[in-house]
């Protein structure tokens, strides 16, 4: 294991995530298109999650799981989308949603909203938090980029509302290195296998209504 001590830690993490954006940079435009509209298909077929309500989710870029095709449909059937900006020391601010417009290139080569911020703990008006990951455990345990963004913004989401993980097939892997101050998810969605809610996932109604 070239240079990394595999002890379950950072340098082991920084390892995994090279790995993965190297997978995700070479994924090619028809698959980027196809992931985007499974993830939108899939969550758009949760009753709950597409009937109104507060949906905090991310605006993808590059090669991430895309998310742009949901965050329109969740928009236009009338759900209140909250998107997130990255502030400097790592916190989430959130801001809403209000059509393509209202984004903006940012920092990280990130697109945020332009609009008026509702600060770290709007998050606990949400009632879906979907979460950018790079992989994901069968425990629900989430790798990230690495600035710890969403171990804090998780903390500020209500007890019942469940944080869904975005991932590709390959990135939903047997086991990954947990630290204390990770934060698991309640359920992860892969293009292939759809969702699925870890045991002692939190979600609406019980696991019968995935
Ligand atoms: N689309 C999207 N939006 C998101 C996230 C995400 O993963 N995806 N985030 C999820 O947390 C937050 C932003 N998180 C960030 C975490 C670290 C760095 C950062 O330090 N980047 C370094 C190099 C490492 C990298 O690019 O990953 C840099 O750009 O210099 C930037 C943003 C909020 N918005
Ligand atoms: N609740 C917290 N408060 C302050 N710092 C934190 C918190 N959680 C994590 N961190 C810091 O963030 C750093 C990165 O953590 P980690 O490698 O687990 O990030 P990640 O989960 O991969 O990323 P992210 O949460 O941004 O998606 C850690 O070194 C840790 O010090």
């Amino acid at each position: 294991m070239s240079g990394s001590s595999g002890d379950g830690g950072p340098s082991e993490k920084a390892r995994l995530r090279g790995d993965v954006l190297a997978r995700r940079r070479a994924r090619g435009a028809e698959e980027r298109a196809r992931v985007g509209s499974a993830v939108r298909d899939a969550l758009m077929g949760v009753p709950w999650l597409a009937m109104g309500g507060t949906v905090a989710c991310y605006y993808s870029v590059g090669g991430e799981p895309g998310t742009r095709k949901l965050v329109t449909a969740l928009w236009k059937r009338g759900t209140y989308v909250l998107l997130p900006v990255f502030l400097p020391g790592g916190d989430l601010d959130w801001a809403a949603f209000d059509g393509p417009e209202g984004l903006a290139p940012a920092g990280h080569g990130l697109v945020e909203p332009t609009g008026h911020r509702y600060g770290p703990g709007a998050l606990a008006r949400a009632d879906a938090v979907v979460c950018p990951a790079l992989a994901v455990d069968r425990n629900g345990n989430r790798l990230g980029r690495g600035a710890g963004c969403y171990d804090r913004a998780l903390a500020h989401k209500g007890p019942h509302t469940p944080a869904i993980a975005l991932v590709h097939d390959d990135e939903l892997v047997d086991s990954l290195p947990a630290e204390p101050h990770d934060r698991p998810v309640d359920a992860v969605l892969t293009p292939g296998g759809g969702l699925r809610v870890f045991a002692g996932g939190v979600w609406p109604g019980g696991d019968d209504t995935v």
